[in-house]
């Protein structure tokens, strides 16, 4: 005897019903079938709202009644033919009529007791089961209809009644005794109490009709055909991707469907686990994907988590006080009162200080909740030797489940590990000693990215998603895009990165695709985008609440600077090649460091000084092992460099700086590499990291502009610098005269640092240095004659993109 339960999609049309027919004529051509059905999908909740509404006094559940009436006479139609049709389509009529009347004595009376409900929502599956019948005998299958009402007893909680097993039991035999037909079509989700009055088993006990029919017959099986191809890993409309769990043991089985994942009505396992029948969820759509089989005892496999759950809509009660601690019963009277007002306890924690108990329950219980306790605590409340009752709303459970869990060290730090660095702060934790399931309570709005977090950790270790936010996509910016874009693969092959730009904004527009942006159209796709602010970009970051977000800074704006912090404290990863924000005061410098570390987010800079050369890596690495750095020599601007490489007096000095500006050397403001404010930021920087408590007031820059370069726009600087072309010249020649070139320095040491033009004598470091490229010099502890030196391009977008893209990276393995 084989038990085949059909859920509401499985039987929600003619076609489908077919589909269903023939899985269970497959089936019977083995051993005898019980075919539990649903009702056509979606009519229980058609049902509920014609027998609410007319409740209400409102008529229109007439129409809803008439629609429900149509729906099933087209499926009528179209299952079966000729005479069967007419007498079919006849007892539909009849059965619609009963379901009127009884809406229009709902009507009449405003109120729609539980008892009358069940009564309403029980036509659902008795119009299915009886089509389902019908068209099974249409197509010449030794079927037969049994009323579920006949089989299944149950007390007369209406609603969710509870099963009296042993009659249902021998009511089972009778039937089978009885019964000539090898193929039976039960309804689901109705049984009787025993006055005869119909009852429901709670939303979803289609499955538990299924499961009490086949612990009932002893069956070989129980198969469960829904629209998906078995418990999922984890949710697959959070998760995408989720995968099946070929096998699966009823404890974690149970877990899972406890713990929301709706593929099994919770209730369905234990009446098979007892009796050890295999249950197999299978998909009515795929039949031949192998779905899921759940057993006593799986097979062993190297899987420590099974799956990822959560259910939401739950709201903590905390009852906490200095009255607790030490005394007994307190924990009794808590659950007692939560008990009499039968409000159901999906978890508890206790702290072992006993100064707390902490209760998780329904969101829609905790109004009655808090009554219930602080009425029973009353004393102690006024006493104060208790608080009133806390409840925390907006939260949610996310639970892992496995069996293997059990005496496997280190799943509960990858666990908090995992959630800690996307800033998802976890509320409370349960975890019982049987160890199937750790729970994590953390804000509903959390949920999405915490199972996706999860789900990465533990069934994905060759893939971890990656959501870029990239601002001012200039120069550096779109380069930065279309290394992005050549890169995807070789990320996604090599480092099991799954990078996915999500927005693009500059100045003007903001780009927006959570799935990831086409990165060869976003050019003209930006242009045509909505406007946006940058606190709205802030805003949309934060909201979207995406795992792995990283905010990918590549203007030169101070205000882009200005909401790191705000990120930051989001968990949310910065990385800039912007230096204005680790060149601005020391006190914010300090605290986007502190916050980067006490949120668990990167905050990366390493093209601040020297574009994509590891200056600032190497100096970190240096000093992180105990090494000091007593002092640094650089040529620090590729700008510079370039320049003085390329002016020979010949060419203008003012086209030489326009040459350095159209390769892309320069700051967009070219005016800040000629002054000497960018050297002197990165030297600012280089000396903090040191360890250097420094102002940029403490830079000394010695300027070798005419004063009158820097007044006025970027046009009257190319002009002004046009107009000083001999003071330039005059530099250049006396350079030369004394055998020297001309190199703009950055130097720092005890505690000093200061920028500035000079003439460089051949056989010194400094001297060779050619094109746009940057040398710095670090001498410390270790380094003490010959210097730690790091030389090459300084400047440039593609190779300033290719650093941005290496802390992206660096930022993404965290
Ligand atoms: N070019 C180079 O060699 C290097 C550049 N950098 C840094 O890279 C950054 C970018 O330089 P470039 O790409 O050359 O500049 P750019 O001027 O070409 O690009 C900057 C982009 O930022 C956008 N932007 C400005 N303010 C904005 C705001 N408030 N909101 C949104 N977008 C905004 C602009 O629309 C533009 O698209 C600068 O901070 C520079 O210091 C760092 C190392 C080397
Ligand atoms: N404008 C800068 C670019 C890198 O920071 C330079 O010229 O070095």
């Amino acid at each position: 005897m084989q038990v085949l339960k059909f859920g509401g999609t499985s039987v929600a049309s003619a076609e489908n019903i077919r589909k269903s027919i023939a899985i269970a004529a497959k089936a019977a051509a083995q051993s005898p079938v019980v075919m539990v059905v649903s009702a056509l999908g979606g009519t229980t909740d058609v049902l509920i709202g014609a027998g609410r509404a007319a409740a209400a006094t409102d008529a229109g559940y007439c129409d809803v009644l008439a629609q429900l009436h149509e729906r099933h006479r087209a499926a009528t139609q179209e299952l079966l033919a000729g005479a069967a049709q007419h007498e079919k389509l006849a007892a539909i009529t009849a059965q619609f009529g009963e379901i009127q009347m009884l809406c229009d004595g709902i009507f009449a009376l405003g109120e729609l007791s539980n008892r009358t409900l069940d009564k309403l929502m029980s036509y659902g599956e008795l119009l299915s089961s009886r089509l389902i019948a019908a068209a099974a005998k249409a197509q010449g299958l030794p079927a037969g209809w049994a009323d579920a009402r006949q089989l299944i007893r149950t007390n007369s909680r209406f609603g969710s009644a509870e099963v009296d097993m042993a009659v249902t039991t021998r009511q089972v035999a009778d039937m089978k005794d009885s019964s000539p037909a090898h193929i039976w079509v039960v309804p689901g989700f109705i049984g009787a109490d025993a006055h005869g009055t119909t009852t429901t088993l709670g939303r979803g006990g289609s499955d538990y009709t299924a499961a009490l029919l086949a612990a009932a017959l002893d069956a070989e099986v129980l198969e469960i055909w829904t629209d998906v191809s078995g418990m999922m890993t984890a949710d697959p409309r959070l998760v995408r991707s989720a995968r099946p769990i070929a096998r699966i043991s009823y404890q974690e089985a149970m877990e899972l469907s406890h713990f929301g994942a709706k593929v099994l009505y919770p209730p369905t396992i234990q009446p098979v686990m007892q009796r050890g029948i295999p249950l197999w969820i299978k998909n009515t759509f795929a039949p031949d994907d192998y779905g899921t089989l759940v057993e006593v005892e799986p097979p062993r496999t190297p899987a420590v988590v099974q799956g990822i759950s959560s259910i939401g809509n739950l709201t903590l009660l905390n009852l906490e006080g200095s009255g607790m601690i030490g005394i007994p019963g307190f924990s009794k009277r808590l659950f007692e009162a939560l008990a009499r007002e039968r409000i159901n306890v999906i978890l508890i924690t206790q702290s072992s200080s006993e100064h707390s108990i902490c209760v998780g329950v329904n969101a829609q219980d905790a109004a009655p909740a808090q009554v219930a306790v602080d009425e029973e605590f009353a004393t102690e409340i006024a006493a104060g030797r208790i608080e009133p009752l806390r409840p925390e709303k907006e939260l949610a459970i996310v639970a892992l489940v496995g069996e293997n869990m059990k005496d496997h060290p280190g799943i509960s730090g990858k666990l908090f590990g995992a959630l800690g660095q996307n800033g998802v702060n976890i509320r409370a934790i349960a975890q019982g000693a049987s160890e199937k399931n750790i729970s994590t309570v953390i804000r509903a709005a959390d949920v999405r990215k915490a199972i996706n977090v999860l789900h990465e950790a533990f069934f994905e270790a060759t893939k971890k998603q990656v959501n870029l936010f990239i601002l001012g996509p200039g120069n550096v910016g779109s380069k930065l895009l279309e290394q992005l874009a050549r890169q995807q693969s070789h990320l996604l092959e090599k480092l099991g990165l799954q990078v996915r730009v999500v927005a693009i904004a500059n100045s003007r527009h903001c780009l927006v695709d959570e799935s990831g942006l086409d990165l060869t159209a976003w050019p003209e796709e930006l242009a045509q985008a909505p406007a946006q602010t940058l606190e709205e970009f802030t805003q949309l970051i934060i909201s979207r609440n995406l795992r792995n977000s990283i905010f990918v800074d590549v203007t030169a704006n101070p205000a882009a600077a200005g909401i790191y912090a705000n990120l930051l404290e989001k968990s949310v990863a910065i990385v800039a090649c912007n230096k204005v924000a680790a060149s601005s005061d020391y006190a914010h410098y300090a605290q986007l460091k502190s916050l980067a570390k006490e949120f668990n987010a990167s905050y990366l800079f390493e093209t601040n000084v020297g574009a994509a050369l590891p200056v600032i890596g190497t100096l970190n690495d240096l000093t992180r092992s105990g090494d000091v750095v007593r002092r640094m020599e650089a040529v620090l601007s590729g700008t510079l460099n370039f320049v003085f490489n390329n002016y020979d007096g010949h060419r203008p000095f003012a086209e030489v700086v326009r040459q350095a500006q159209a390769e892309g050397y320069t700051e967009p403001d070219p005016r800040l590499d000629l002054n000497g404010s960018d050297v002197a930021r990165k030297i600012l920087i280089l000396a903090r990291e040191a360890g250097q408590v420094m102002e940029m007031s403490d830079i000394e820059i010695e300027t070798f502009l005419p004063p009158a370069c820097l007044e006025g726009d970027v046009e009257a600087f190319y002009t002004q610098m046009a107009a000083h072309e001999a003071h330039f010249k005059a530099l250049y020649d006396a350079a030369t005269a004394a055998g020297k070139r001309l190199k703009f320095v950055a130097r720092y040491a005890d505690g000093r640092a200061a920028v500035g033009l000079q003439q460089v004598a051949s056989g010194h470091d400094l001297y060779d240095l050619r094109g746009k490229d940057n040398v710095v010099l670090f001498y410390t502890d270790r380094y003490v004659d010959q210097p730690l030196v790091v030389k090459g391009a300084g400047a440039g977008a593609e190779v300033t993109a290719s650093g941005v893209f290496a802390d992206i990276i660096r930022a993404a393995r965290l």
